[in-house]
């Protein structure tokens, strides 16, 4: 059994993208700047968000985190995403989701800029990756489409059973991996909690991609052996004994789902820490088209 570390991968990809900002540095190029929109003190969410500050500090990126109240109207928050379309000096932005129950999420992820739009959650950008067309891919399916390949693992003409079909996890990964093109070509079973006999299809599963946050859920009897793990999963547990008040945790039995696993990701340190990267590599990206772009 092989763990996919997420954590050791996502340090790689960093230092990567590092040296491309120094070479934009010494080019006399425009760094690239992203920033962040959160709407409330949701704990997990600031946990989030700050991590994506502190990781832009590390690796010589520009950010910039707005941070609204709770109350914020859904009127005040569309004129902030219409200012950070209009400043020329962000490349790239994302709108930190969950938002409060009395803003219309669609509406608002319908007014980012989609060449900003660097979580790939405008429908341009989803409708050109559905239709295999350049576009922003979401940070976390992107980052578990590269810890796959940094593991050199095959997906071709494998079975891939994704369970969950959000539209920020399930249901992009499933389009990803059925592309067709050398790094994709699986056969993928989207599942989701109307599906009967949930089992019968995971035990079928070459990969299992779990996205429902429902700690445990994924026990040693729905996988075969040899089957690949990827644990989207994050649920805090509240738990006085530990620091923080709580420990995070995925959607996988890691304990004994590992034993018949070829390879796992961990929670913490799997794909949490690839979805950062991977924004960061968006919004490189973002960078690099409106540098050639001479915006
Ligand atoms: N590591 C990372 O970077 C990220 C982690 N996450 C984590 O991933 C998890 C999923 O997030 P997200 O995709 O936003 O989740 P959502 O809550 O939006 O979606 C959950 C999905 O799981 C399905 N589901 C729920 N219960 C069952 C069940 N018993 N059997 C089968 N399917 C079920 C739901 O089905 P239905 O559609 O029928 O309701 C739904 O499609 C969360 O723990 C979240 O914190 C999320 C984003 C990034
Ligand atoms: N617009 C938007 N884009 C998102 O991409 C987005 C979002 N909203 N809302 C919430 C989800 C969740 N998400 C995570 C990212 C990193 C970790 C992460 O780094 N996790 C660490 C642990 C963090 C901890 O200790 O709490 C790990 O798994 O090792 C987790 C979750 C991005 N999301």
């Amino acid at each position: 059994m092989e763990i996919l570390d997420g954590k050791k991968v996502s340090n790689q990809i960093k230092e990567e993208l590092a040296v491309e900002v120094a070479q934009m540095k010494a080019r006399g190029e425009k760094v690239p700047h992203l920033a962040a929109v959160l709407v409330g003190n949701d704990g997990a969410s600031l946990t989030y968000v700050g991590s994506k500050v502190r990781s832009c500090e590390k690796i010589g990126f520009e950010s910039t985190l707005i941070h609204l109240p709770e109350e914020t109207t859904e009127e005040e928050l569309l004129k902030q995403v219409e200012n950070l379309n209009k400043n020329t000096d962000i490349d790239g932005y994302i709108v930190q989701l969950p938002l409060p129950k009395h803003i219309d999420e669609q509406k608002v992820l319908m007014a980012v800029d989609p060449d900003k739009d660097v979580d790939g959650f405008h429908p341009a950008n989803f409708g050109k990756m559905a239709l295999d067309m350049e576009s922003f891919i979401p940070a976390t399916p992107f980052g578990i489409m590269e810890l796959l390949r940094r593991y050199n693992i095959d997906t071709e003409g494998k079975h891939a059973v994704v369970i969950g079909r959000s539209h920020i996890v399930g249901r992009p990964i499933s389009i990803l991996l059925s592309q067709k093109g050398k790094a994709a070509n699986a056969t993928v079973t989207l599942t989701h909690s109307r599906t009967k006999d949930l089992k019968a299809i995971t035990v079928q599963a070459d990969i299992i991609i779990s996205a429902l946050g429902v700690p445990n859920f994924l026990k040693e009897d729905m996988v075969k052996e040899g089957v690949v793990v990827i644990d989207v999963g994050i649920t805090r547990v509240p738990d006085e004994t530990r620091k923080r008040g709580y420990y995070i945790t995925g959607d996988v039995d890691f304990e004994n789902v590992s034993k018949k696993a070829s390879h796992i990701t961990p929670v913490p340190g799997g794909v949490g820490p690839m979805t950062i990267a991977m924004l960061l590599k968006n919004t490189l990206l973002a960078r690099e088209r409106h540098n050639a772009s001479n915006a």
